[in-house]
């Protein structure tokens, strides 16, 4: 068992690929012979996150996620003198080895109470043992209330294998059928799906673990996974065989920016990046020009060579005191061949004039914002792009869901978000270059690359103007040669990280995320 985050290499399987794992692994193994092993390292957890916890409370489910929860309470009733276990499921329609673990509790004298706890304090410790990846619609009635009283308690939580409701390969909670029981399953959204009114507040005080088994789950690490899950740990269960015989789809991302540092390196060798956007709107008095100054900022500080600025807006000095190096100049007076173009920064609807140049003579281009929503609504434009593909020329696409949702043809954000992991491979097929979708767990992936999950970065990402920084982070690090798919892993990685290290008690802004790259 070990933390997973912290592993030199951390990889997730999709849940077709842990259901063969778990398949290969037990037709080698004697029966119920995983499921012990689970449990076994469920109470070893247990005992290790909450030494002095009063109560335990263990609540089981339907399924073999239930059957873990038992027989790690037939390990720890032995070592700890209050262990209530609630379960939530029919005898007659538990899986064998589930079954086979209640009766194992039972005679092993494990008391199964009818209703959870009555009091839990800050150390106390529950254990959410009531669904895993088996888990195909939104818990309902008695296991929800279990679930919300757990998720809202001050005592400590471990969800086993995955937290209950949550879809362990696109890491959405699971929505409530308005309609009858229709089933879902990874993500897709069927008609009459309604949105889970019911998500909890965590407590101030709860400390959240995951220990999950056999393979690490992408869903533990995108969309809203990232919150219920806490800190997540892996247990093999002794099937590493196994484990490593199935091939993983998505890479925890460890990639970090590599800049020129040779010793006789002048600025012509350091990379030019040239940042297209900042409209304005002379009628309205809007200006976006800020949006560029912090991707200019954002290249300086990733390491870029010389930073030039083409702004839309005709009214915007051309010159800024708080970032003097920035240098404004019109893209038909650069040598495009030359430059990596970040383009679409506080675009606006005018970005749409420069981006077919931009396509056609540039041969490394970042595509953020509003040059994304340009891209949206022109087909022209998708052939360029594949145009550039064949030619071996570097794009990456930096889209938030919402940009995602208007390349793809979708309603809205949120039916993005209901597949992440899906969305970005649809955006990579049919743009043929690298895709960024932004957000909590931000996703990377290229053709033929393997996707990556990235972890660094918390909410206070979630301020006006750091997507601007990113995409001109990006653009540095391509002007410096790094290849379009290293450059963006990277960049996204060290960006998350900055807002990791920030202290705690100081407002963090875009422009802070730049100085600090
Ligand atoms: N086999 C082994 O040796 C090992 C197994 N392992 C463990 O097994 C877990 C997977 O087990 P699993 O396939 O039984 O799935 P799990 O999530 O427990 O239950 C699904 C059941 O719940 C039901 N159901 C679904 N949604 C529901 C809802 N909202 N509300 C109510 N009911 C709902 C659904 O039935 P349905 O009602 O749809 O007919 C189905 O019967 C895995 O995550 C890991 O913990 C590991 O220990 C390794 C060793
Ligand atoms: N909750 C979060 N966790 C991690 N990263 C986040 C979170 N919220 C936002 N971010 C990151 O902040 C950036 C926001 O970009 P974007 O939405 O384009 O903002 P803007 O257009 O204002 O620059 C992205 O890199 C995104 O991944
Ligand atoms: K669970």
């Amino acid at each position: 068992m070990h933390r997973f985050l912290s592993a030199p290499v951390a990889v997730c399987h999709s849940i077709e690929a842990t259901r063969l794992i778990e398949a290969t692994a037990m037709a080698d193994l004697p029966p119920r012979a995983l499921m012990q092993r689970a449990g076994q390292s469920l109470a070893r957890f247990a005992l290790a996150v909450a030494p002095h916890a009063r109560t335990i409370w263990i609540a089981c489910g339907p399924g073999n996620n239930g059957g873990d929860g038992m027989e790690a309470a037939i390990h720890l009733r032995r070592l700890h003198p209050n262990v209530v276990v609630t379960w939530f499921g029919d005898m007659r329609q538990l899986p064998s080895e589930a079954k086979q673990a209640l009766e194992a509790a039972m005679e092993a004298g494990v008391t199964f109470a009818i209703q959870p706890p009555d009091s839990l304090r800050p150390g106390d410790l529950c254990i959410d043992a009531l669904l895993g990846i088996g888990a195909n619609r939104a818990p309902k009635g008695k296991m929800n209330e279990w679930l919300q009283l757990m998720r809202s308690a001050p005592s400590d939580l471990i969800s086993v294998d995955v937290p209950s409701g949550l879809d362990a390969e696109s890491g959405v909670l699971l929505p409530n059928m308005g309609f009858g029981e229709t089933t879902m399953m990874a993500g897709i959204l069927l008609p009459g799906a309604l949105p889970d009114i019911t998500r909890s507040v965590k407590h101030p005080q709860q400390r959240r673990y995951t220990l999950t088994f056999l393979s690490g789950k992408p869903g533990l690490l995108t969309g809203e996974g990232i919150d219920l899950a806490g800190e997540i740990w892996l247990d093999p269960l002794g099937a590493e065989t196994w484990v490593r015989a199935v091939q993983p789809e998505w890479t925890v991302n460890r990639s970090k920016p590599k800049r020129v540092v040779d010793h006789h390196a002048h600025k012509g060798a350091r990379g030019d990046v040239v940042i297209v956007g900042g409209a304005g709107d002379a009628q309205k008095d809007h200006s976006m020009a800020g949006a560029c100054t912090l991707a200019g900022a954002a290249a300086l500080h990733g390491g870029a060579g010389r930073v030039y600025m083409h702004l839309l807006d005709a009214r915007a000095p051309r010159n800024n005191p708080l970032q003097p190096e920035l240098m404004y100049r019109s893209i038909r007076d650069l040598d495009l061949q030359k430059v990596t173009a970040v383009c679409g920064c506080g675009g606006g609807d005018a970005v749409g004039t420069l981006i077919p140049d931009l396509f056609t003579d540039c041969k490394q281009l970042v595509l953020d914002a509003d040059a994304l929503n340009v891209v949206a609504t022109d087909a022209a434009l998708r052939t360029l792009l594949q145009y550039r593909a064949q030619m071996g020329w570097q794009t990456v696409m930096t889209p938030h869901p919402l940009e995602a949702a208007r390349l793809l043809g979708r309603k809205d954000a949120a039916e993005v978000q209901a597949n992440r992991l899906q969305a970005v491979r649809e955006l990579v097929d049919v743009f043929e270059c690298v895709v960024v979708l932004k957000g909590s767990g931000t996703l990377i992936a290229g053709p033929g690359m393997p996707c990556h999950i990235n972890v660094t970065g918390n909410s206070r990402l979630a301020t006006a103007g750091t997507g601007d920084v990113l995409a001109g982070f990006i653009g540095a690090l391509m002007a410096q040669g790094m290849p379009a798919f290293e450059a963006a892993c990277a960049a996204v990685r060290r960006h998350g990280e900055v807002a990791d290290e920030w202290p705690t008690a100081t407002q963090l802004t875009a422009l802070d995320v730049a100085h600090r790259l």
